[in-house]
């Protein structure tokens, strides 16, 4: 069982046992759940920049990388850098996210927020809309075709965008549709947790036009931005380059500061 297996298979148990104490309706009515949400897409083809910065405070691959901060103010520092939109991990078990940080950083900022989770389910989709998320992220290697039909079209019904991920070019080609916004292909592999961009440069072409390219995981240097900016990418995830740093928003700075350059 790799990791992605394991998480999936706490991510059901989960989901099963929220049903139960959340209902549907509950969700439904937040004020939230009615607020006008803002296209993250948008923001990345007209962003110079691209950058969708995360709150992210331990994950499987690195353990603990930053514990001591709050997450209002981890939201206000990227967005007075000028970062395109933001990523916040709500799965507790394997990232030390949870829904509140999601609903404190809604509360922080305006730019385009991620709900970075582990979807199976449209009752996850319920509650990324209820916690204020603009954008969910579906993860090819853990859905079938038609459960990412179903949870796109789910997700674009709420006025979510979509962000579909990819590690390879067999779950690119089961993945294209048009109830996507975006397509990520992330530089991490998850059996080995070796980082490489060269994953992002091949998938590159094969990634039709219509669809804003985003680039995930193991981004830690303005050149690598560059690079891939030549490649079509218009969005790159970065996590822990800037969660490591005491002031994550001011690490965002300095690296948006050395893109412009
Ligand atoms: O980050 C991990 O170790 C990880 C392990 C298993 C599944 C997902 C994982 N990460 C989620 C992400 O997609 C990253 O947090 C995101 O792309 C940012 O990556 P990084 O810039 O390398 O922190």
């Amino acid at each position: 069982m790799n990791i992605l297996d394991k998480i999936i298979a706490d991510k059901r148990k989960e989901v099963a046992l929220k049903k139960t104490i959340v209902p549907v309706s509950q969700l439904e009515n937040t004020a939230l759940f009615e607020r006008e949400t803002i296209s993250l897409a948008d923001a990345l083809r007209s962003s110079k920049t691209g950058i969708i910065a995360e709150h992210k405070r331990r994950s499987p691959s690195k353990s603990v990388i930053n514990q001591d901060l709050n997450v209002q103010d981890v939201a206000s520092g990227y967005e007075d850098a000028g970062v395109s939109g933001m990523s916040v991990l709500t799965d507790g078990k394997y990232f030390g996210g949870s829904l509140e940080d999601l609903l404190f950083a809604r509360a922080s900022v305006k730019m385009p927020i991620l709900r970075k989770e582990f979807i199976i389910d449209e009752y996850q989709l319920l509650e990324a809309k209820a916690y204020g998320a603009d954008v969910i992220l579906l993860i090819a290697a853990v859905l079938e075709k038609a459960q990412i039909k179903q949870l796109s079209e789910f997700a674009k019904n709420l006025k979510l965008d979509v962000l579909l991920e990819v590690h390879n070019e067999e779950e690119l080609q089961k993945s294209i549709m048009p109830s996507l916004d975006m397509l990520g292909v992330n530089n991490r592999n998850l059996k080995t947790f070796e980082v490489s961009t060269d994953i992002s440069k091949e998938l590159s072409k094969k990634i039709p036009e219509d669809f804003v390219k985003v680039s995930e995981s193991g981004i830690s240097s303005v050149e690598a931005i560059k690079d891939l900016k030549n490649y079509g990418y218009q969005g790159f995830l970065i996590g822990e380059n800037f969660m490591k740093t005491d002031d994550p928003g001011k690490s965002a700075k300095e690296f948006i500061r050395q893109l412009a350059q």
